[in-house]
């Protein structure tokens, strides 16, 4: 029969040592394409196919979705490979296609079920889900599991609204991206609103640590957390309750990290809590069963805008090699050849990134020919450019029938250049899609469908109820939002607690409240059924209930129509869920889904295998490889990025990106750049990048002499006016008739006592608690109530 092990004759020995070095920590750092992600794959398979280690005590971690997609991906042929041999006695491509699929499907289950792999934040959130109700924040804030993921557009809603509205600041002043900011790197850095006003010790730092707790109520309010926590939350709870981090610590005897040179230091004591128990590494003394295994190489760390420190993967021996007497190993492994590209490009990225001075020097030999030489276009202008791409691939295609579109993949340094690629693209009915870009799970449709669907798992979950109150149009006005969500606040109970009381809705909502009684009817109505009904069925009943989906029918534009189709593929996306957790102990729930729909990315990825020209920026790019690549836009101020231009340490991280960008390639690399550009609106003359000028003459063939490049001088980049600071409510000062504490009598509620007074004068209501009937909000102009003497 044959053995997993026969298999790792496809690795070369240092592979192989990584692969077969059971437990006790190991580093693997090598360049680009030397089969460090090979290495990690093999490895997952050899733990369970040859060393009998239960899935499930398996966690592999990695940075991106489409990362860990690839990942899943290669685990699941290596796993289906050994089992066609072990079971039917061939190969997988010797068995009928029913089988193949049967075993896949069967395989598909484990790697999704026992074994985890997955980013970071998929990762957290899964155990958030298991024990997130064990949680205390310092101030003593709560979540319980239904809690609801914001992403940054609900995040920046929030901030907007506090700073606006709540502290009746001028968003001019303190612009809520930079507050938004600000707060994101004080949760990164652990910091609380407090050391953050003593850190910056003036007005701005106390405006920031006043925007950050009321954030962080609102947050907990909300039963939500945002993408900060979600990595956050689950080191934090490690460090308070034993017992959890014994848990998990116990459940993952094996880790592995792919692309260590991006992890942060939340990231990394995260690992090492689940790694050591909380235990320093060097008193670790557990080894016997359980590994850690990195991957990395240095010169690829482009995340330091996210906290990523690459001295990390450096202190890596220090923190767990050195000093463990049981180290009867190495706990490093170098790979110095590269499978992946021609010797001409392979020579071209290591000559460039020679050029940075923070970085160990490495070894990185090519094993394939050396390929044809670089090809580098100077363009008149980015449409230029981008017809050059349309022409150049349109050759490439007719010449070489091998190649196909989804071979090439276009790379730029910021989502904007994609546009006029992408025109001429249509024009020239070339078929591409965006990896990474506008996600699907961004677009308007999507973000008020998944609203719907969080409101009614989350009854806390205040800023979807918002969203779609008067989506569609209920003719609910903005005043009356306004009017039900001050009452929400003053009352201090959730929104909707309000909205669930007809009493209530029609004193605060007046004309309005039909729409909004209609709005919280269909909450309830599903809410109610949140336990019994299968997330799919709850998504149509409300959609159709809702009238989302009539109203769409309804505009009968091309865009609606589209808009349309994206639900439908929301739709699919629920059944999917359902049939991959059909299995009995599973969660089908409807939060189940929308967890997974909080973190996915791109649904275009689910198609991996059709054939588009893939466009994405540098940044999504990573641990990917395709056979021809354009990288584009290769200018001072673009590539390196203005931001970077009078910083050498920020110039070195972009030298990084391209070393990134050109080791993607295998066959062929195309490099452009334009002398005029237009791009966020302005056209500038443009400079050829200082990195086109570090790059060897003798590799590149080119449509132009290349001239040495000048710095771009300056970039006016303005910013669009800010739209104007909302006025604050008005606050009366009028004498009422009615105090908190008083008694009143309702001809149907009974006896109940004034809890709370809103507004003065005509426009007076009151909130009142009654034994039997609960808190009512009522304008005593409207209702007879009378008082108790
Ligand atoms: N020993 C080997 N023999 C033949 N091909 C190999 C070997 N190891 C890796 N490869 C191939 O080389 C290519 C690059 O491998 P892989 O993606 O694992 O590299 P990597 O080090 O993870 O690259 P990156 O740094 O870009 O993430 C892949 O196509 C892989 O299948
Ligand atoms: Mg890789």
């Amino acid at each position: 029969m044959a053995q997993f092990s026969d298999s790792l004759s496809h690795l070369n020995p240092s592979q192989r040592q990584a692969v077969e070095h059971v437990n006790g920590p190991l580093l693997v750092v090598a360049g680009a394409g030397s089969g460090k992600t090979r290495a990690l794959t093999f490895r997952i398979a050899n733990l369970v196919l040859s060393q009998r280690v239960d899935p499930e005590n398996i966690l592999a971690v990695t940075f991106t979705n489409k990362a860990a997609k690839e990942m899943k991906k290669r685990v699941e042929d290596l796993f289906a490979e050994q089992q066609s041999q072990s079971e039917f006695g061939k190969p997988l491509a010797a068995l009928k296609e029913y089988e193949q699929t049967k075993l896949r499907s069967r395989i598909y289950k484990t790697i999704t079920k026992d074994l985890w792999i997955g980013t970071f934040h998929s990762l957290c959130c899964r155990i958030l889900r298991f024990d997130i109700e064990k949680y205390k924040d310092d101030s003593g804030r709560t979540w319980d599991k239904t809690f609801s993921i914001f992403d940054e557009s609900d995040v920046m809603t929030i901030i907007k609204d506090i700073i606006i509205n709540k502290l009746n600041l001028d968003e001019k002043k303190f612009e809520p991206r930079n507050i938004r900011y600000a707060i994101s790197n004080a949760k990164n850095k652990a910091m609380s609103p407090a050391e953050v006003e003593q850190e910056q010790q003036n007005y701005r730092g106390r405006v920031i640590a006043d925007v950050y707790t009321h954030y962080l109520n609102r947050l907990s309010e909300n039963n939500a957390l945002d993408f900060d926590d979600l990595i956050l939350m689950p080191v934090k709870l490690f460090r308070q309750n034993e017992q959890v981090r014994a848990y998990w610590h116990k459940r993952f005897r094996h880790i592995l990290v792919d692309e260590y040179q991006d992890t942060n230091r939340t990231q990394y004591d995260l690992l090492t809590m689940l790694t050591t128990n909380g235990k320093s590494p060097k008193q670790f003394d557990d080894w016997a069963h359980r590994s850690i295994f990195v991957v990395g190489d240095a010169d690829q760390s482009i995340y330091s805008f996210r906290s990523a420190d690459f001295t990390i993967l450096m202190g890596f021996q220090q923190d767990f090699g050195d000093g463990r007497e049981d180290a009867d190993t190495e706990s490093m492994v170098k790979l110095e050849e590269n499978y992946r590209s021609t010797s001409n490009i392979l020579e071209l990225a290591n000559t460039l990134i020679d050029n940075n001075t923070e970085r160990i020097d490495k070894i990185l030999k090519a094993t394939r020919g050396e390929g044809e030489r670089i090809y580098s276009y100077r363009a008149d202008n980015e449409i230029d450019e981008a017809e050059f791409i349309v022409r150049q691939v349109e050759t490439l295609l007719r010449r070489n029938p091998d190649l196909s579109y989804g071979k090439v993949a276009i790379l730029y340094r910021t989502n904007a250049q994609s546009r006029v690629i992408e025109q001429v693209m249509v024009e020239r009915q070339l078929p591409y899609r965006i990896v990474g870009g506008m996600r699907f799970y961004d677009r308007r449709e999507i973000k008020d469908v998944l609203a719907y669907l969080r409101a009614i798992a989350n009854p806390a979950d205040t800023v979807s109820l918002l969203r779609v109150i008067n989506t569609p149009k209920r003719k609910v006005g903005k005043t009356t939002v306004e009017a039900l969500v001050r009452a929400s606040l003053e009352l201090g109970v959730p929104l909707w607690e309000i909205l669930n009381d007809e009493t209530s809705v029609k004193t605060l909502a007046g004309r309005s409240s039909k729409g909004v009684l209609a709005f919280a009817e269909v909450i309830k109505k599903y809410r109610e059924q949140l336990t019994t009904m299968p997330a799919s069925e709850l998504a149509q009943g409300v959609l159709e209930d809702s009238g989302y989906l009539d109203d769409l029918k309804r505009q009968n534009t091309e865009e609606a129509e589209n808009r349309f189709s994206n639900v439908q593929e929301l739709y699919n996306a629920i059944l999917q869920f359902e049939e991959e957790n059909s299995g009995e102990d599973e969660d089908q729930s409807l939060v189940g889904f929308l967890a997974g729909a909080a973190l996915a990315s791109d649904m275009d990825d689910s198609s991996e295998d059709d054939n588009r020209i893939s466009m994405m920026t540098l940044h999504a790019s990573k641990g990917l490889e395709f056979p021809v690549v354009f990288l584009v836009g290769l200018e001072q101020g673009l590539f390196p990025s203005f931001r970077s231009l009078d910083d050498p340490s920020a110039i070195e991280e972009e030298r990084r990106l391209c070393y990134v960008g050109i080791t993607r390639a295998q066959e062929r690399l195309f490099i452009s750049h334009a002398c005029e550009r237009r791009l966020y609106g302005n056209r500038e003359i443009a400079t050829p990048s200082l990195f086109l000028d570090e790059m060897p003459e003798n590799l590149l063939e080119s449509n132009t002499v290349r001239s040495r490049a000048k710095r771009w001088e300056t970039s006016d980049i303005s910013k669009p006016a800010a739209p104007k600071t909302k006025r604050s409510m008005p606050q009366g000062s009028g004498i009422t008739d009615w105090v908190v504490g008083e008694k009143a009598v309702h001809d149907s509620f009974g006896v109940g006592q004034v809890t709370h007074v809103f507004g003065t004068g005509k426009k007076m209501c009151l909130a009142v608690k009654f034994p039997t009937a609960g808190q009512k909000i009522l304008d005593p102009k409207l209702v007879p109530l009378r008082k108790v003497e």
